[in-house]
């Protein structure tokens, strides 16, 4: 895809007529009106991008971007790129937390290599790498712009092939060493503001590693001096492979009519990264949790989104946007089954 062809992309908006027709059926159901708060939110939010208000998101799937960092060989990470790899393998025998996560949940797991550094295959993956892991920003941009238009197209063909296989609710997620580096220093850039305003603990780091990690986001945005508005810019320098991945298979969302779940700070970086490139693409996004990571907050207060759970997680993968479906499930058996007050009246 080119940068030209990115540019044009336009979204329609989720229908209003959908979104009224749940919210009707919540307001005559015999409960306190709102009485499910964001919930009846989002399940008209649903209604309106699948247009329609018979809400069936019973075939659901987590998409997880997995890629290597370049930045991680600057001891900004307690883990090296082995892990990416070692985990990335759990994932496909279903026993990473996602996997067994996504089992109780019932959705699916489509694990994507979108740069993992290990070189061998690991089966079981959706092949489709880049390259093998970006470059370390602290000496030169983490891609070129080719690689980073080519991941954000993998995104969205990841969303066009969901679509066609019948899925109707996506969650994002991600795995890979050092991506809460790339993900605070893009934080920084598209927010404007400082690394030490940003900059959280990740996967765990001492003291001394903290600190390291501060200066690298820190000496990378004196380096390069971003202007906020320069998205892709800002991307393919500190970002990476995975975070351009998910900003595409946000904006397939869009372009696809599929609501997409936002995990943590990862995916809320790929999904501002996201609305930046093509404006109105956050009205197919569902915010679920508000990551330990301190960009977290800011990230989704600038896109306007209000997670329901603050729980203090802090493991990627799509764990937290998992943790949405049997919430939903939940929250739909109200929607399907209960008595209204029409019921209620005319049995008096
Ligand atoms: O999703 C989050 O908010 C999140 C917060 C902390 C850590 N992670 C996960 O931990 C890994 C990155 O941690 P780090 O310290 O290597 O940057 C990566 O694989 C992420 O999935 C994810
Ligand atoms: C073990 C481990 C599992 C992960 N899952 C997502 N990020 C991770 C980072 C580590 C270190």
């Amino acid at each position: 895809m080119t940068k030209e062809a990115l540019k044009e992309l336009k979204t329609d908006r989720p229908d209003k007529e959908q979104r009224q027709r749940v919210k009707a059926v919540w307001d005559g159901i015999a409960k306190p009106v709102n009485g499910l708060g964001q919930f009846e939110a989002i399940v008209a939010q649903i209604g309106a991008i699948t247009g329609t208000s018979d809400i069936d998101i019973s075939k659901r799937a987590v998409i997880v971007m997995c890629a290597d960092n370049g930045i991680a060989e600057e001891g900004i990470s307690h883990f090296g790129y082995e892990m990416t790899a070692i985990i990335a393998g759990e994932m496909v025998k279903g026993t990473a937390s996602v996997s067994r996560m996504a089992l109780s949940a019932r959705a699916d797991v489509l694990p994507v290599n979108i740069g993992i550094h290990q070189v061998e295959e690991i089966r079981g993956m959706i092949q489709q790498r880049v390259v093998c892991g970006t470059k370390n920003f602290r000496f030169e941009p983490a891609m070129s712009e080719e690689e980073a238009l080519r991941a954000i197209e993998i995104g969205m063909e990841t969303v066009k092939e969901c679509k066609e296989k019948g899925y109707t609710l996506l969650a994002t997620g991600e795995l890979g060493m050092g991506n809460t580096t790339t993900s605070s220093a893009m934080a920084a850039a598209l927010l404007g503001c400082s690394a030490e305003e940003v900059v959280g603990i990740g996967a765990g780091l001492s003291r001394e590693g903290f600190q390291r990690k501060g200066e690298v986001i820190k000496e990378a945005l004196e380096k390069y001096r971003f202007k906020k508005e320069e998205t892709l810019r800002i991307l393919e320098t500190v970002g990476g492979l995975d975070i351009a991945g998910l900003a595409g298979v946000f904006i397939g969302g869009a372009l696809y009519h599929i609501p997409v779940i936002i995990d943590g700070v990862i995916s809320a970086v790929a999904a501002l990264t996201a609305e930046r490139l093509v404006p109105g693409v956050k009205e197919y996004m569902i915010p679920s949790h508000l990551s330990k990571e301190p960009a977290a907050k800011r990230l989704l207060e600038e896109l306007g989104l209000h997670p329901v759970l603050d729980a203090s997680l802090a493991l990627g993968e799509g764990t937290g946007a998992v943790f949405l479906f049997p919430l939903l499930d939940t929250v739909l058996s109200v929607y399907e089954g209960s008595s209204t007050f029409d019921d209620i009246n005319s049995s008096l």
